[in-house]
């Protein structure tokens, strides 16, 4: 995966909405941390896996999928705060998907506390790992990011 195209389209989108929103750059990091366990939440929302009182159905895949890129948007934006950035490796972690979002949870928790490389390749790894759970290949989250990044410039062009 050209995870390098993703980190420069990110940078550029970041660079935008700051530019569109005035933004304050002090405490984005703080922020987007925040955004990153929102997004995450609205994930498991999605899913419906730890909803053992209903019977209900997970949305679509293609809903679940647009909630997953929004991660990898604000996950890869925290990277660019820190000057980090995820080195292609392979991924392990627990077979249930409830375990894997705890995982993805305690990771971010993690990064808050200690910013360094290893914790962010490691959060950005646990995340993927969620990705694959979820069944999304590498062209899946690719094909969406793309998508949902020209979303996010148009929703800053139409005053949102
Ligand atoms: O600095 C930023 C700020 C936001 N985003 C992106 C990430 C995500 O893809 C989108 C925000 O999420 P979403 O589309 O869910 O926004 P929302 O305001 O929570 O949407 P809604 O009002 O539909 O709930 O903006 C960035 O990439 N960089």
């Amino acid at each position: 995966m050209d995870w390098t195209r993703l980190f420069q389209m990110q940078y550029e989108l970041d660079r935008y909405i700051e530019t569109n929103q005035q933004v304050e750059k002090d405490d984005l990091f703080n922020k987007k941390t925040l955004a990153l366990m929102v997004e995450v939440g609205e994930l498991a929302n999605e899913t419906r896996t730890f909803k053992f009182w209903s019977k209900k159905p997970a949305s679509e895949r293609a809903v679940i999928l647009e909630e997953y890129v929004d991660g990898i948007h604000f996950l890869m934006s925290l990277g660019l705060e820190l000057g980090h950035r995820y080195d292609s490796t392979a991924l392990s972690g627990p077979e249930d998907l409830t375990d894997a979002f705890h995982q993805v949870y305690e990771g971010i928790v993690t990064l808050k506390n200690k910013q360094d490389q290893e914790t962010y390749q490691q959060l950005f790894q646990d995340y993927l790992y969620l990705g694959e759970l979820l069944g999304f290949s590498e062209e899946d989250i690719v094909d969406a990011y793309d998508a949902k990044n020209k979303v996010n410039y148009e929703r800053q062009q139409n005053d949102y």
